[in-house]
């Protein structure tokens, strides 16, 4: 198991109003990981940021970053978190080059640069480094809050929906550019709302809504543990009763008897088993068909699903 490196504890945050944004959040990040917090607009995941990263004061709990409590010893551990917020609010007149080098001044490191150089080309911002923020298009201002985020050499990395609005390209560049960082240690922390995103990228997944960490785990896990399989089967002919061989499935008659779907399985392949021992049946009982289609379910449609049951519940 490897080194904790962040750890919430009975996290609150209360906004001025009442509104709960945090809802006793305890979550154990370990060094080197990716994990992703998916949840809907409002969700409380940019205020979990905030509260890491000092910008939100959190209501009761604590936060224990790089083993320093940060209510107590906020500079030491901050100085080893990047963040990459949602939209850039500051340094829009000044020039890249400049904003990026002085953020890195801003966690008292001594300027670099050849790091900093290294970064923009990274970002493929090199040949950006003398225009100013506001002059660059949306994608690239993105880019140059992760150089900024990075210029400082953090630990962990918060990435606060790092691909909201960009185009399918840049989506791309992104998640290589987080792989690269990943390969150099780097422990990340996205949020998103893009679930193909925490799908392709993240190790762990936390899934929040309400200001409730409602689940975490191990991303496979989730997905062979909440997966399931949905299958259509067209039929020849219309089919008004169930062969009594397939009783035991969990399948249904749909499309006035056109077709029969089965939804089952465990996300580990049961079901696809599932649905071949059906088509067997079928055709010993004389029931012909004429296509299968199978889907095995996604992490969309676990987080789909997780939140229809909380609202439910
Ligand atoms: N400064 C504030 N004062 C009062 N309420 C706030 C404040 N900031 C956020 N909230 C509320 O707290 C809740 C959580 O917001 P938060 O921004 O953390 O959600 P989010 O999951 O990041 O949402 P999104 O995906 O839309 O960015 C929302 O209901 C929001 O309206």
């Amino acid at each position: 198991m490897s080194e904790t490196i962040l750890e919430l504890d009975g996290l609150t945050k209360v906004y001025p109003g009442g509104l709960k944004a945090l809802d006793d959040v305890d979550l154990t990040i370990r060094k080197g990981e990716i994990f992703a917090l998916l949840g809907p607009n409002g969700a409380g995941k940019t205020t979990l940021i905030g509260a890491v990263c000092g910008l939100v004061r959190p209501s009761s709990g604590t936060i224990t970053a790089f083993g320093h409590d940060l209510a107590k010893n906020w500079r030491k551990a901050r100085a080893r978190i990047g963040l990459v917020p949602q939209e850039l609010s500051t340094d829009m007149f000044e020039p890249v080059h400049r904003a990026v080098s002085y953020s890195r001044g801003l966690f008292g490191l001594a300027p670099d640069p050849k790091r900093i150089e290294e970064i923009l080309r990274s970002l493929s911002l090199w040949d950006k480094r003398d225009e100013r923020i506001m002059a660059l298009s949306g994608g690239m201002k993105r880019r140059v809050l992760i150089a900024k985020a990075l210029a400082h050499e953090p630990d962990l990395l918060f990435l606060d929906e790092p691909t909201a609005g960009v185009d399918v390209e840049l989506r791309k560049g992104m998640w290589a550019i987080v792989d690269e960082m990943r390969g150099r240690g780097v422990t990340i922390i996205l949020t998103t709302h893009y679930i193909e995103e925490a799908e392709l990228m993240a190790d762990r997944v936390g899934i929040i809504n309400g200001g409730k960490l409602l689940m975490v785990d191990e991303k496979e896990a989730m997905m062979a543990r909440l997966g399931r399989t949905e299958a259509h089967i067209a039929l020849a002919e219309p089919i008004s009763e169930m062969p009594a061989s397939l009783a035991a499935y969990p399948i249904e008659i749909e499309e006035g008897g056109k077709s029969l779907c089965y939804r089952g399985g465990d996300g580990t392949g049961q079901g696809k088993a599932d649905v071949a021992n059906i088509t067997k049946a079928l055709i010993v009982a004389g029931v012909d068909y004429t296509g299968i289609d199978v889907r095995e379910s996604s992490l969309e449609d676990i987080f789909v699903s997780l939140l229809g049951e909380e609202a439910a519940a």
